[in-house]
């Protein structure tokens, strides 16, 4: 790792290298101050051009040291934007690939930036816990204002070069040969005032509303980031750029920086990200991994059924320029499922243009739709999305086996059903993968990839890299039932009804897991998934009986407990936001916002004389315990059972696929935060007054964890030779 330096004419360019992305480590930091000294020191030095090796400028500071003390991470970045800024000579910042965090706060230091069009530059510290602090927040609202500033530090979004450009955060975008043009406009700028170049010079230009903006953001925010405190602490210091001079707003940045690393929100962010990079990179246990096994290239793709997760799936090839063959059983559902996408590509293709992708057309795969299986003779890759329905699944895998070439991957988007079963029809039962994504298919982030019984390691590292090549997270998980988010998910929403039936009140419910940061609370989340769709689910999974008798619950089979209401719903047609109402009510069907419903609320208090449940009422505190603390429960039988590699796997599911908080880590992380005694003697308590649920029986791993007190997650795996995954 070095930073270098040479002179191009009376130019010093100075290299930042630090693979793989130049990440500010504290020896990166330190060269680059010893460079700048150096060619600041130098009289045969005009100007200076800051770049980084290998066509990345900076990713910003070295997360891996983040756990460091403060006093061993050596010299601030904060003090090395001000040298640069104070110093005589001009210096362009040439940005190819990233300038992200500390790596933009390095940019804004300079007098000039340059960037590549394929450039992106952001301030994304916020989805790590803390906050621009090497003046980030100050410099930033100096240079295109409080609005625009606040957003982008709030939201940690990254911004493409021409919108950069256009929001004045970069000088100049070229199309190439970016360190030569920073070089030309360095040349060109020496001997020129820099006064107006020294962002901690400017006024912070202020809207007469700004107080009004600040508390608009703080709303949102506390909405967005449920529970985080640094999105709230980013706003304050914006505020304080607002208010204080230079210095003394970055006195402020500092303090809040120190406050959000106090908290546990950091460690916590910190663990998600680097989470999610590991999971990417599986292994089996027989050795296989992403090092050892290459992917089959996936030229072009089919997918069957153009329902809503059908077509989303289409969607997401399209944007990875996968062609796409779209195939739908009948001319009816043809042409309702062709709409959909079509609608759903011109809304991809305008996102782009907004975007600055010129050719946006030109970017999304081609889509073609079809009646004919024999289309799908070529294709590289098929993915099943219709009904969930074990007979239908196997008709369309047995007529697949006998249509499509041999090398091709067969892929079924089950949530939940046998994927063994489904390859015992097939004539290649070692390509079939199980691909379950999440919904919108084309936007959400996770992809569960289903090892089965027979499923190879070429299949495997194939469908994990499409994962990639759809920008999604791919964790692989075992086969068994519901795979491992559902399988836990089902259990929460149980617990969550079963509090309903004692009595509690469901808005109250979700308020309280929504305050706790999960996006959404498990009624609307229910109402959102299709109660009919869950009824279906519950009833397959042993989780409630078919058989329904208006209003009167049988509660009790083979001595677990299980609730009637999802199907007493259904039976009255409430099937969630789809038809207008569910636990909630909505303007029409199909609405959003979800409503309090009388008619609901005094059904279930008819529901609950007839019944005869005790009332238990219970606290907020309890709330979050009784519904969070299965999914954690059931996460360590998952890892019991083998059904995903590590903990890591389980949070980045909750993470990316069910709206967990990440600045609590993921369920698993969350319980070694609160303690693994803590949450053992909880649901040893729980059990102990409930024998009826074993949702709530404490897992064998959880009780070994424990018993070595609160051991870090990252040593569970070596604490525990014996589990070990069955992928
Ligand atoms: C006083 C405080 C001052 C400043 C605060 C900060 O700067 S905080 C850091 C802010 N920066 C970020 O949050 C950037 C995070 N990184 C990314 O968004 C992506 O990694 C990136 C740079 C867009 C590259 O994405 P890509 O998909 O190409 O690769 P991948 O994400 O798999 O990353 C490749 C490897 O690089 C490691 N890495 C990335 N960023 C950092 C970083 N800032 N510090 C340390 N390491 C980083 C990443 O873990 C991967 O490592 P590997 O070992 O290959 O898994």
């Amino acid at each position: 790792m070095a930073t270098f330096r040479h002179i191009c004419d009376s130019v010093a360019v100075i290299t930042l290298s630090n693979p793989p992305v130049n990440a500010l480590s504290s020896a990166l930091i330190q060269a680059l101050q010893k460079a700048l000294g150096e060619a600041i020191r130098d009289s045969a030095v005009e100007a200076i051009v800051i770049c980084g090796d290998k066509g990345k400028f900076c990713a910003g500071a070295d997360i891996r040291e983040f756990n460091k003390p403060s006093q061993k991470r050596g010299p601030h970045l904060l003090l090395l934007t001000d040298l640069i800024e104070s110093n005589k000579k001009p210096v362009v910042a040439a940005i190819e690939g990233v300038a992200l965090g500390g790596g933009l706060e390095l940019a804004l230091g300079c007098h000039y930036r340059v960037a590549h069009v394929q450039a992106r530059v952001g301030l994304p510290e916020v989805l790590l816990g803390i906050l621009p602090a090497a003046s980030g927040t100050q410099r930033l609202p100096r240079l295109i204002g409080i609005a625009a500033a606040l957003t982008l530090i709030t939201t940690g979004k990254y911004v493409p070069a021409r919108e950069a450009l256009k929001l004045g955060i970069v000088d100049k975008v070229v199309g190439e040969n970016t360190v030569d043009e920073a070089i030309r406009l360095a040349k060109k700028v020496i001997g020129q005032p820099l006064g107006s170049r020294q962002l901690s010079t400017l006024p912070v230009q202020c809207p007469p509303n700004v107080e009004a903006l600040l508390a608009e953001a703080m709303v949102k925010v506390k909405k967005q980031f449920r529970g985080a405190q640094s999105p709230q602490a980013c706003i304050e210091a914006v505020r304080a750029a607002v208010h204080l001079p230079y210095t003394e707003g970055i006195k402020k940045e500092q303090e809040l920086y120190q406050f959000l690393n106090a908290t546990h929100e950091p460690r916590a962010q910190q663990y998600a990200f680097f989470a999610e990079r590991e999971v990417a990179k599986w292994t089996l246990p027989s050795g296989a991994s992403w090092k050892t096994v290459s992917p089959q290239p996936i030229h072009t793709a089919a997918v069957i059924g153009l329902g809503t997760m059908g077509s989303g799936i289409v969607i997401s090839l399209a944007k990875a320029q996968i062609p796409v063959i779209a195939l739908e059983k009948d001319k009816k559902q043809l042409n309702i499922g062709s709409k959909a996408v079509i609608s759903l590509l011109d809304r991809e293709t305008l996102k782009m243009k907004q975007l600055g992708h010129t050719e946006a057309t030109n970017s999304l795969g081609p889509v073609r739709f079809t009646l004919d299986y024999g289309e799908l003779r070529d294709v590289d890759i098929v993915i099943e999305a219709v009904f969930e329905n074990m007979i239908l699944k196997k008709e369309i895998f047995r007529h697949l086996s006998g249509i499509c070439k041999p090398e091709a991957f067969l892929c079924t988007n089950t949530s939940g059903l046998d994927i063994d079963e489904i390859a015992s029809v097939t004539d290649r039962p070692q390509m079939i993968v199980g691909t379950h994504f999440y919904a919108p298919a084309h936007i959400m982030k996770l992809l569960e990839v289903v090892h089965g019984r027979y499923t190879s390691s070429i299949s495997i590292s194939t469908a994990m890299q499409l994962a990639k090549n759809l920008g999604k997270i791919g964790v692989l998980v075992g086969n068994c039932p519901l795979f491992v988010g559902n399988r836990l998910m089902v259990l929460y929403l149980q617990q969550a009804i079963f509090l309903v039936e004692e009595g509690n009140k469901l808005e109250e419910i979700d308020q309280t897991l929504e305050n706790f940061g999960l996006a959404m609370g498990p009624f609307q989340m229910m109402d959102l998934a299709g109660l009919d769709t869950l009824w279906g689910c519950h009833v397959e999974h042993g989780l409630a009986r078919p058989e329904q008798s208006s209003g009167i619950s049988t509660h009790h089979h083979s001595s677990k407990r299980y609730s009637q209401l999802l199907g007493i719903l259904c039976e009255k047609s409430r099937f969630g936001q789809k038809s207008g109402q569910g636990w909630y009510k909505y303007e029409k069907p199909g609405g959003r916002k979800a409503m309090s419903d009388p008619w609901l609320h005094n059904f279930l208090s008819e529901y609950h004389g007839v019944n005869n449940f005790k009332t238990q009422k219970i606290t907020q505190e309890k709330i979050i315990e009784w519904c969070l603390y299965v999914i954690i429960n059931e996460g360590f039988k998952v890892l019991e059972d083998g059904m995903a590699s590590g903990p890591e796997d389980i949070d980045v599911i909750y993470n990316s696929g069910y709206g967990w908080p990440k600045h609590t880590g993921g369920p698993m992380y969350y319980a070694s935060l609160v303690g693994l005694p803590v949450v053992l003697t909880k649901l040893e308590k729980y059990y102990e007054a409930n024998p009826d649920i074993p949702g709530l029986k404490p897992s064998s791993l959880l009780k070994n964890l424990a018993a070595l007190g609160n051991p870090p997650l990252k040593e569970w795996r070596a604490l525990l030779g014996s589990w070990s995954s069955k992928l």
